[in-house]
């Protein structure tokens, strides 16, 4: 549209390349102010001058070159020849839109920038204020959804039965509490002003591609706004940053095409005033009129926001007229300052940690931005991507036929769509989603949960019951925030001892013992004691098959001997049930398992945590539980937060990144971290420093405290072979002679001379030249289905055979050519697991490039799966090009 010669008005993107400082100047309608940017609004092209006028003209203030901008509405105005654009009364000014903004940090930025910044670090405690404000939110969800109002309190009030039992809260009181903010809600509500024509919608998700926000309305009236408060306003008008927040969710629905233009903010507590002691203006609703000036201070503050994310820089206070003698977070404030030595408006208090700890704050924080910053890319590839194209990126399922819905009690709905087509996805079962009518941003869109995910339909659950027709990859910040908490805890809250270890300034200790914990295996007792005496940490370096869980439940069962109370976690939640079946198998059983319903295995669900019912009787059971086990993300959760241990234990401690581990290190005195940094590592979006594991840093500066396991239950000695010289300096060995001699002919029913003879060998290697396609190889994939046709008529049980393959793309081209139930799958999803027969197709033609070659890690994982027949599938002279493949290639042959 860059010759609309100024009639009409164009949307203007670009990268800016330079900034002027704002100046005033005096036209014709008298002073104005102006800042001018210079913009590219593509690779190569020449820069176009954007004046930014008026209020907007702000912006020059804070961006710089580098940043992406958008000027919408903008018209034509060349100059001398020059190509040049200027705002209109109808522009936004949006800096950096693809930084998602969340509407709560506009809010909190808006009543103090260092407040917002004190609110990402260090997340909100378990307190009772905020418990209320949760249930009170819920009933009036339930309200909205036509339930009654007794029933709705009961059950809301249940279901946090356990963080009401933390807080040494019984039921009743917080009855009588509750009741009294909801009669606002439920009074309004029958109020006679609304008819059936009202259309209510309860939260809402809302995401703006254009402004840069996302956010979730409490509720939407005749597609208006509505926002709930816990507090009071005994005043005629809103709050000031309540209507900032309603203002927000206007303009996301205006994108929508909705013209919401008032809000409405719904302030419980004035109900519950006594009329004869509180003064002023005390009905719950207030409504305001929400115009263009509001809408563009929004944006304008949502911009700043931006800016300061993009410049990684932290806020001081002094940004807005922050008044810090009345604000109730003064203190901590100056705490955080004091101990980061931070300028702060506020002032600071205490001494500052030591450099060393400050610089690592600093470079955690920055590379966990960053991860937030990879986070947000994702949120914008759902608009940038066409849907097909999301499909064969695996980051949507499409072409989704919604059959049926089911309302479940509580109000939230179990919702019905058939699959069509074989597309492959990396959604699982209990994945959060974003559920939509085919279009995420536009359409109508919920965040749903994966409950099922057959090959041909697929379960989700809901609070509202979209049709939908499309299920999207949707990435949560959680992971991040978590992590920011456990970092700001580790350096603002950790003991001194703790830190002592954790930056090199101390050696770990250790105690010692006469017990013999584990009489087979001398490298497992050896850990174990370690363990067990281990003053500060000790690492437990199990490579493949080598014992770590059944080392984990032994150590676990000692620190109980001893009276210990202990936190056993690990990243994934199928990682925390093998562990804890491990210790079920070694005769413990009084383990206490914290997780969702939908996350914990079907045979440790007795062992779960329930946290609906009695305050009092939840609590009991998770504050007298010896053994507490969940995931590192629950360890960061407001209930386990507040608990404290002995000792945690934390298995695939390598996969973790280091502020994940802290997360779960955080809760005990001290810990053991079980791993083996030459398999995968953390799973990271952006690259940097975050790749890197606590465990493998404290083996590197702590080789005293770790043991290595060296004899393996899994490999015949004949595959292992290659892994150990490779990866373990030759040291790993089969645990027995059985075990090294393992051939597929001990299975039963399993006819050896039925197959060919290649496949008689423990280790074999299939010449199949390239076929040079980009994430696929037909031929490859050809074969490997003849491979396991072959096993399978040899009599091996199709679950005893898995098949590795470096792209989801060649995994969806093998599944075509093979039985269901042969597992088949990337190498990320076989950590952890094993099997009788493993084929792995590489995928490789010419160059070595692609996700199994970029790190030599996966590939020990490949090909550390197999017990009994390793079968390699694969172009031998594009493999034999690298002087590690060629060595694998070598001893395949043999
Ligand atoms: N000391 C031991 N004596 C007898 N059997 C053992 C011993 N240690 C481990 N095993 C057995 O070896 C097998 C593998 O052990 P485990 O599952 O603990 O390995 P792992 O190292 O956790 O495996 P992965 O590498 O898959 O994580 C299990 O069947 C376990 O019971």
């Amino acid at each position: 549209m860059t010759d609309d010669a100024g009639l009409h008005s164009v949307n203007l993107d670009g990268v800016i390349v330079d900034v002027e400082e704002p100046r005033t100047i005096t036209t014709q309608h008298g002073e104005s102010e102006l800042a001018e940017l210079s913009v590219r609004r593509e690779e190569d092209s020449d820069p176009v001058t954007v004046t930014l006028w008026g209020k907007w003209a702000e912006t020059g203030e804070y961006v710089e070159a580098g940043m992406d901008i958008v000027v919408t509405d903008a018209k034509r105005n060349d100059y001398d020849g020059e190509e040049g654009y200027a705002t209109t009364g109808d522009s936004y000014v949006i800096v950096e839109p693809s930084f998602l903004v969340n509407v709560t940090d506009i809010r909190s930025w808006v009543q103090c920038p260092r407040m917002y910044y004190l609110n990402k670090i260090s997340a909100i405690p378990l307190n009772y204020p905020v418990v209320k404000g949760t249930i009170v939110h819920e009933v009036f969800g339930d309200l909205l959804r036509g339930r009654d109002l007794d029933d709705a309190i009961e059950d809301r009030i249940e279901e946090v039965g356990l963080e009401l039992g933390l807080l040494g809260r019984d039921a009743e009181g917080v009855r009588e509490d509750v009741r009294g903010n909801a009669a606002a809600i439920d009074g309004w509500l029958s109020q006679g002003t609304l008819t059936d024509e009202d259309q209510w919608r309860s939260e809402q998700l809302l995401i703006s591609r254009r402004f840069g926000i996302k956010g979730r309305a409490d509720a939407i009236r005749r597609g208006m706004p509505v926002e709930l408060k816990t507090g009071k306003n005994t005043r005629r008008d809103p709050r000031f940053q309540d209507k900032i927040q309603a203002a927000a969710y206007a303009l996301l629905l205006r994108e929508k095409g909705v013209p919401a233009d008032t809000g409405t903010l719904l302030y419980t507590k004035n109900t519950t005033l006594d009329r004869s002691e509180a003064t002023g203006d005390l009905s719950p609703a207030k409504e305001f009129s929400i115009g263009k000036g509001l809408c563009d201070y929004v944006v304008r503050e949502r911009n700043r926001l931006a800016a300061m994310e993009h410049g990684m820089s932290v806020p001081t206070g002094y940004e807005a007229d922050a008044n810090c003698e009345s604000c109730f977070e003064q203190d901590t404030c100056m705490v955080v300052s004091g101990r980061l030595n931070q300028e702060s408006k506020a002032g600071q208090i205490g001494r500052a940690v030591p450099e060393e700890e400050r610089e690592y704050f600093e470079r955690f924080y920055e590379w966990l931005e960053e991860e937030r910053r990879e986070t947000h890319r994702e949120y914008a590839k759902l608009w940038e991507q066409a849907p097909e194209e999301r499909s064969d990126d695996d980051r949507a399922l499409i072409g989704l036929e919604p059959t049926e819905r089911r309302e479940l009690p509580g109000g939230r709905w179990e919702l019905h769509a058939d699959r069509t087509g074989t597309a492959v996805s990396k959604l699982r079962e209990g994945d959060v989603v974003l559920a939509s009518d085919g279009d995420p941003i536009e359409g109508h869109s919920e965040l749903a949960r994966i409950e099922r995910l057959d090959p041909d339909r697929v379960v989700v659950t809901a609070d509202e019951p979209v049709s939908f027709t499309r299920l999207d990859v949707y990435p949560s910040e959680l992971g991040v925030d978590r992590m920011l908490t456990a970092l700001h805890d580790t350096v603002l809250k950790g003991s001194q001892r703790r830190k002592d270890v954790l930056f090199g300034r101390t050696d770990p200790a250790f105690g010692t013992t006469d017990e013999t914990f584990i009489d087979n295996n001398a490298a497992q007792n050896e850990a174990v004691e370690k363990a067990v005496t281990a003053e500060d940490l000790s690492l437990i370096h199990g490579p493949p098959g080598t014992g770590k869980t059944y080392t984990i439940a032994r150590a676990i069962r000692a620190m109980v001997d001893r009276g210990e109370r202990v936190l056993l976690s690990a990243f994934t939640n199928r990682a925390v049930d093998n562990a804890l079946e491990a210790l079920r198998e070694q005769g413990y059983e009084d383990a206490v398992r914290v997780g969702t319903k939908s996350g914990v295995r079907e045979d440790m669900q007795d062992l779960r945590l329930e946290s609906r019912g009695d305050p009092e009787e939840r609590a009991a059971e998770l504050e007298e539980a010896q053994v507490v086990a969940a995931t590192t993300a629950t360890c960061g959760s407001r209930e386990l937060r507040e608990q404290e241990f002995d000792v945690a234990l934390v298995d695939e401690a390598s996969q973790l990144t280091e502020p994940n581990t802290l997360a779960a290190i955080n809760r005990a005195d001290r810990f053991v971290l079980v791993g083996d940094h030459h398999q995968l590592p953390p799973v990271v979006r952006s690259e940097n420093g975050l790749s890197t594991s606590l465990f493998e840093r404290m083996h590197d500066e702590h080789p005293e405290a770790s043991v290595l396991l060296t004899r393996q239950y899994r490999m015949a000695q004949r595959i292992q072979a290659f892994a150990s010289r490779e990866f373990y300096d030759g040291q790993l060995r089969p645990a027995t002679a059985e075990i090294a001699g393992r051939t597929i002919s001990d299975l039963d029913g399993v006819d050896v001379d039925l197959l060919s003879e290649p496949l008689r060998k423990r280790v074999t290697l299939f010449d199949v030249p390239g076929d040079d396609g980009h994430h696929t190889d037909a031929d490859e994939a050809e074969r490997v289905g003849g491979v396991v046709k072959e096993f399978l008529a040899a009599g091996v049980d199709p679950g005893r055979i898995a098949v590795i393959a470096p792209f989801r793309a060649q995994v969806a081209e093998i599944e075509r050519r093979t039985p269901d139930d042969v597992a088949v799958d990337t190498v990320d999803r076989f950590q952890g697991s094993s099997k009788d027969v493993v084929l792995v197709s590489f995928v490789a033609s010419g160059s070595l490039d692609g996700p199994i070659f970029e790190d030599y890690r996966r590939i020990n994982v490949a090909l550390t799966r197999a017990k009994r027949s390793l079968v390699l599938i694969g172009d031998a002279a594009a493999l034999r090009t690298d002087e590690r493949y060629a060595r694998m290639v070598e001893w395949a042959e043999k």
